[in-house]
């Protein structure tokens, strides 16, 4: 039996929310990216604090950083306004496994931020993420949910998968369906990329000890979150993380000019080492999307000024939308409010 619908308030603004602060709203809240090593991620992170400063979210980023994160990297992220904390690595139990990029292995590493208990709920976005339209109304996802956007498995990176071998993708579960003679479907699976979580010292020792007794995946950390949440595991719609390889492996899905938030992660589609030479890449709205997050890296408007007012206080349009809690095996999303 389906449980009760919960009338869940989605705020849906011009971007800017009131932040009332007697330490137990609004203020605890925050988005939160990691950064590890002394590349050119750090670009990433410097364009999303950009970002999240052009479409006036009323929240601070946090950085959660390697120690090789060097001082020059993080004086430039303290310039653009981010709070900054050093984590200790996170290594996964001794393994044989080939992660699908061997640099995934740092990736446990985010793991830490369940121990950012000073937040209340917490938006994790990739450094290769950038937001084009507000998303603070996900803060008011009701609590005791782990929300994401479901993942594709028809990219090359899955071929070690069943799914790939047979075709299957979640995206479209009707075109090939999964056999009978290999059991139930894979639960829904989603894109660690982008999620909203809340921090806590129990979760995150559960994680850890978890962590300790299982064998590690080729999607490292981002397989063994999506098991570890798998029973409260909300999606939400692609407009809140797209998963670029979407665009080719499934354009219905997708109305571009819908999505909030780009997720540069098919192979080649770093902006900041953008080429245009891998697979797809040359595709117009790819190029248009690396030209999106140029501008906004490139727009000295939107560098952080240490004076720069609080976010004020905004007249927003409250919609209540009805969010029935269904089990997580059923797709329930929260209705994207119209970009903004
Ligand atoms: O050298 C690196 C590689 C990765 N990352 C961080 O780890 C995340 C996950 O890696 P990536 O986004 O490259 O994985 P993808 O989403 O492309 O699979 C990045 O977004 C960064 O936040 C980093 O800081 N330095
Ligand atoms: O360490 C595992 C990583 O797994 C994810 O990236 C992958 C995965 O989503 C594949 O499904 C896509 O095909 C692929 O393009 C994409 O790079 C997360 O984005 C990243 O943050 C990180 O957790
Ligand atoms: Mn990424």
């Amino acid at each position: 039996m389906a449980p009760p619908e919960i009338p869940v308030d989605i705020f849906t603004s011009s971007g800017k929310v009131s932040t009332f602060n007697n330490n137990t709203g609004y203020a605890r809240r925050a988005y939160v990216t990691f950064l590890a090593g002394n590349g050119d991620y750090v670009k990433g992170v410097v364009g999303l604090a950009k970002g999240l400063r052009k479409v006036k979210s009323a929240y601070p980023l946090v950085v959660a950083i390697l120690p090789d994160v060097p001082e020059e990297h993080r004086k430039i992220l303290r310039s653009q306004g981010c709070i900054v904390r050093e984590i200790e690595p996170v290594y996964p139990p001794e393994n044989q496994i080939e992660f699908a990029m061997a640099y995934y292995v740092i990736n446990y590493s985010k793991l830490r931020i369940w121990n950012f208990e000073e937040y209340s709920k917490m938006i994790y976005l990739d450094a290769d993420i950038q937001v084009y339209h507000n998303i603070d109304h996900l803060f008011d996802t009701p609590d005791g949910y782990f929300y994401a956007v479901m993942d594709c498995f028809c990219e090359k990176t899955w071929s070690h998968s069943p799914q790939y071998s047979i075709g299957y993708c979640q995206q479209c579960p009707d075109k090939v369906t999964w056999p009978a003679e290999m059991g139930s479907p894979p639960p829904l699976y989603f894109n660690a990329g982008m999620f909203v979580f809340e921090p806590s010292q129990l979760t995150y020792e559960n994680l850890l000890e978890t962590l300790r007794i299982t064998p590690p995946t080729p999607f490292a950390e981002q397989d063994f979150l999506n098991m570890f949440f798998q029973n409260i595991y909300k999606p939400i719609p692609l407009v809140y993380n797209l998963v670029l390889a979407m665009l080719w492996r499934h354009p219905e899905n997708i109305e571009l000019e819908k999505v909030r938030v780009v997720h540069y992660c098919a192979a080649g589609s770093k902006p900041w080492r953008y080429t245009g030479k891998e697979a797809n890449m040359d595709r117009e709205d790819i190029k248009t999307l690396v030209e999106k997050w140029w501008d906004i890296y490139n727009d000295a408007s939107l560098d952080f000024k240490p004076n720069d007012p609080a976010p004020e206080e905004e007249t927003f349009s409250r919609t209540t939308v009805k969010v029935s809690m269904l089990e997580p095996t059923a797709i329930s999303y929260i209705p994207a409010p119209s970009a903004a």
